[in-house]
């Protein structure tokens, strides 16, 4: 019988093995458990294969082996839809609002699949209060939106559908340092409203100070990981990884 630790392991990538085409591997054997309601978050350097660990959670590429399990089930193998039907939600990296549509309409295509007018009516106010940005701006075209109101139109979009966990590739891409913070809390929030999420950051020391845990990736595999103030006051990972010592406290 599974241990409390373990049944509250919502998301696990277990021993992964992926690469594309007849390239070599990217992922070497890779290991990361996701729990109910916590922030995961993998740091590593450049081309290490962290968005590669989000595509093969959210069923976009196949694994060559391991196991890819939500709440226990074995669901590798299968792909996007089935994945999102199992609570997996990916938010890819880069912007992807379309920005000649209002925000209500890009947040409603994230609920297409709901048939039930009360529940989709349930998650419309659910995701205008959780992102209040995104309720202020309901009308706008998402186009005129500043950056980091964009993400949390994505978000928003995301979250449309209930999910469990929901993957994060770079979030902060592409912002400046205070639009970056709000994206931050709105991440934050949307953990403490339930939602697992794991995350992708180049703003490693960022991600991590939202973080619960911290996964170091190098070749293909996790390095290193532990919860993240922990992850954070180490020396050595913050000269390798995290670009720099980490702040004198
Ligand atoms: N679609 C693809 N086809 C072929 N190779 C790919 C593809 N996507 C990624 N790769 C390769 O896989 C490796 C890992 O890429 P990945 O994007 O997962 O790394 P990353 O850690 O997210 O990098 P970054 O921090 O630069 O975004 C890189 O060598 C990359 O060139």
């Amino acid at each position: 019988m599974a241990s409390d630790s373990d049944s509250a392991i919502l998301l696990e990538l277990d021993d992964i093995q992926a690469g594309y085409g007849r390239a070599a591997l990217v992922l070497r054997g890779l290991t990361v458990q996701v729990p109910a309601g916590a922030i995961v978050c993998l740091v590593g350097p450049n081309g290490a294969g962290k968005s590669t660990v989000l595509k093969v959670a959210s069923g976009l590429l196949a694994p060559r082996a391991g196991r890819i399990l939500v709440d226990g089930e074995d669901l590798t193998g299968h792909g996007p839809q089935r994945m999102l039907a199992a609570g997996v939600a990916h938010v890819l990296q880069g912007h992807s609002v379309f920005r000649e549509m209002t925000v209500a309409e890009n947040v409603l295509l994230g609920g297409y699949t709901l048939r039930d007018k009360a529940l989709l009516a349930e998650r419309v106010s659910f995701v205008r209060e959780l992102f209040p940005v995104v309720g202020e701006r309901w009308t706008s075209l998402a186009g005129l939106l500043s950056g980091g109101q964009q993400k949390q139109v994505e978000f928003a979009r995301s979250l449309m559908v209930k999910p469990r966990v929901v993957l994060l590739d770079e979030p902060s891409m592409g912002l400046d340092p205070k639009a970056t913070g709000i994206v931050f809390e709105q991440i934050v929030r949307m953990r403490d409203a339930g939602t697992a999420v794991l995350l992708v950051e180049q703003n490693a020391r960022r991600a991590l100070e939202a973080a619960d845990t911290g996964c170091v990736l190098d070749l293909g595999r996790v390095h290193v990981s532990g919860p993240a103030r922990q992850l954070l006051a180490d020396p050595q990972l913050g000269e390798l990884y995290l670009g720099g010592r980490p702040a004198r406290r």
